[in-house]
């Protein structure tokens, strides 16, 4: 293929930043085209963030070869835009093995790079860490200069104004990159980006104020003069120009972002002039340099494999429909028979299926931007002003507005229904995506109902379950990817609260499944039963209120009960033991087994792969059974006991 064959003569001499520092400016250049090829050619084998990736070549290189990591702390907000960074510091060769089990991560981790100072994968955190290294320098340790690079996406949730009103205050040299390519996942929204928008229409290099005027002189020539033109023009702006300045940053550019000359001269020009912390705005494209993704609406955010030459994409290979459409259709039929309902998104309108509401019900669907605790807190207040907000997040970014659901939902009892898609292990963008803890997080709360649907048909019984529950909040939750492919209802019923169902009969032993592992249940269950063990299976469906008659039942005509979840210990299985150990169906004797995700963090793979790492693959689960009725299987070869 000739993507793949294109010669990368100064690429192949980089073994790692180092070998930047002699390249002149015109090598550095030709550098990030051939940087820039070697990420499409990659991406195109195993897939992943490639439009972000793309999009911050120059400002890679620029950084690399004018700082001097990883002594300065270079931290990629997100992560999933650093794929150019791996490879220029020493991971090329193991960008084959990008997102697979057994490789390298998707996004930053400290544990696979001296060059990863802080991990990332959820957003905005990146000032933060920022500051924390520069107070770290500031107070004797071994650290250089420190650099966040965040997305105009990422720099619209709070984090990143706690961390800039602090850094403000400390005054601490650092520098940040604001890395605006006008885009998020989807289209950026609200005031915040159309400022940004604002101050990039005003031409490169318009604003250079406070300490910016310092580095102006540092600038070459054309550059200097050009600033020096532009600042003229916005001088007397009131309180000295850009909120970044109002929050105490030395605010430069709008830049140029793929210009490498503006790049290294701004670079430059910061690093040596500096004193307390300053914001670089550059202004990128998403997807860069690879026609298919500049073109594209989503700007190939994230792909699967795709051919170098023309774009296209892999396609899924399952007919099923994925939990997020089926969802998102449930919601959209509910929303059609009751004006009240509205839908809220922390800056995912597709991948939370919100996007098939929005096309019928542009202004009943909310996306806040990155912001998943305002989502909480507003719809907490939606939910009292009388509508039925659904609040629409992943579980692993919904444990950023953990407080919110506490004090500001649950705490005043208010109905707001929380829609948990990605729950259990996502596969390739790994443990910071794992939907784990979600099952816990919420069935401790007072005055909470939480449901996980077994299967599709279910998720769209539990959307209308949801709906019609005015009586406090209530969640549901759902697994990445597609379901089992059974028939859907032609419209969801709303479930009876607290009850489980029946799916198998059997005497050897019963297991207990709460969320979509059902049809890993069921196919243990076959494997037992062709063992001669007949195994009764329950869908729990509620973990709170947790249906006690059925596992009463459960305990009392089986000699071992097995629990399965696709959660985090302290979850489903716990809240089973807490009510039989407080009902006395310990005191039964039956065999009780809890299957939960294990207590370590497990890396990226297929999801298959990554349930067999976590024990959770229908074989286990028979083993699991075997093991509670004292029938130990031997592996091959060993003796059985
Ligand atoms: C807390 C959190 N919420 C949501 C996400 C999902 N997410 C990942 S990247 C992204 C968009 C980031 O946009 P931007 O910062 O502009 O980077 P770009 O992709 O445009 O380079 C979102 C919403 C996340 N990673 N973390
Ligand atoms: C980087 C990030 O957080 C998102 O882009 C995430 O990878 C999307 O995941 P899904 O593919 O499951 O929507
Ligand atoms: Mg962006």
């Amino acid at each position: 293929m000739e993507a793949t064959m294109t010669p990368t003569p100064l690429l192949d001499r980089v073994a790692g930043p180092a070998d930047l520092k002699g390249m002149g400016d015109g090598d550095l250049a030709r550098l990030a085209h051939e940087l820039r090829r070697e990420v499409i050619n990659t991406v195109s084998r195993t897939g992943g963030h490639l439009g972000s990736s793309l999009g911050v070549v120059e400002l890679t290189v620029a950084i690399h070869a004018v700082f001097d990591t990883p002594r300065d702390k270079l931290i990629w907000d997100v992560g999933h835009q650093c794929y150019p960074h791996k490879i220029l510091t020493g991971r090329r060769e193991a960008m084959a093995t990008l997102r697979q089990g057994g490789g390298i991560s998707g996004f930053t981790k400290r544990s696979e790079s001296e060059y990863d100072p802080f991990g990332a994968a959820h957003s905005s955190t990146s000032i933060s860490a920022a500051l924390g290294y520069a107070i770290g320098r500031e107070m004797g340790m071994p650290v250089g200069d420190t650099i966040a690079v965040i997305g105009d996406g990422a720099i619209t949730a709070g984090m990143a104004y706690e961390a800039m009103n602090h850094a403000g205050h400390t005054g601490s040299r650092m520098f940040v990159i604001l890395n605006d390519n006008d885009m998020s996942i989807a289209p950026p929204v609200g005031a915040l980006s159309k400022y940004l928008n604002e101050i990039a229409a005003k031409g490169p290099l318009a604003l250079f104020k406070a300490a910016a005027e310092e580095f102006e002189s540092h600038l070459p020539g054309p550059m200097r003069d050009g600033a020096r033109r532009a600042r003229q023009l916005v001088t007397g702006m009131p309180g000295g120009g850009t909120l970044f300045e109002e929050l105490g940053f030395s605010y430069v550019g709008p830049i140029d972002g793929h210009d490498m000359g503006q790049v290294l001269a701004t670079l430059r020009a910061a690093r040596a002039r500096a004193t307390g912390p300053v914001l670089i705005h550059a202004v990128t494209v998403k997807g860069k340099g690879f026609a298919p993704a500049e073109s594209s609406a989503d700007k190939y955010h994230g792909v699967s494999k795709f051919d170098p030459l023309t774009g296209e994409q892999a396609k899924a290979k399952s007919n099923a429909p994925a939990y997020t459409s089926v969802f998102g259709n449930a919601l959209t039929d509910e929303a059609a028979r009751d004006p009240r309902v509205v839908a809220i998104t922390a800056a995912m309108p597709s991948g939370t299926g919100l996007d098939i509401m929005a096309r019928r019900f542009a202004s009943r669907v909310f996306d806040v931007g990155i912001a998943e605790q305002h989502a909480v807190t507003m719809a907490a207040a939606m939910a009292a002003s009388g509508l039925k907000p659904v609040c629409a997040i992943y579980s692993t970014f919904l444990q950023r507005g953990y407080d919110q659901i506490v004090h500001d939902v649950a705490l005043q009892g208010l109905p707001v229904r929380f829609a948990i898609d990605r729950a259990g292990l996502v596969g390739q963008d790994g443990a910071t995506h794992a939907g784990a803890f979600d099952i816990g997080f919420l069935a401790n709360l007072p005055g909470f109902t939480v449901m996980a649907a077994g299967d599709e048909a279910d998720l769209v019984h539990m959307v209308a379950t949801a709906i019609a529950h005015d009586e406090g909040p209530i969640a549901f939750r759902y697994p990445r990817g597609e379901g089992m492919g059974v028939d859907l209802p032609t419209r969801g019923v709303p479930l009876e609260i607290g009850k489980g169902r029946v799916l198998r009969e059997g005497t050897g032993a019963a297991i207990l499944s709460y969320g979509a592992h059902l049809a890993e249940a069921l196919a243990a269950a076959e494997l037992l039963e062709a063992e001669g063990i007949s195994v009764t299976v329950a869908d729990a469906r509620f973990a709170k209120p947790l249906d006690c008659a059925l596992v009463d039942r459960l305990v009392e005509h089986h000699p071992a009960l097995v629990t399965l979840e696709t959660g985090a210990t302290g979850g489903f299985g716990a809240l089973v033991l807490h009510h039989l150990a407080n009902s006395g169906g310990l005191e039964r004797g039956r065999a009780i087994r809890t299957m939960t995700l294990p207590d370590r963090f497990i890396d990226q793979g297929s999801p298959a792969q990554m349930y067999e790492w976590a024990g959770l693959t229908a074989k286990d689960i028979a083993a699991t059974v075997r093991q509670a009725l004292g029938r130990v299987v031997a592996k091959p070869g060993l003796r059985v006991v």
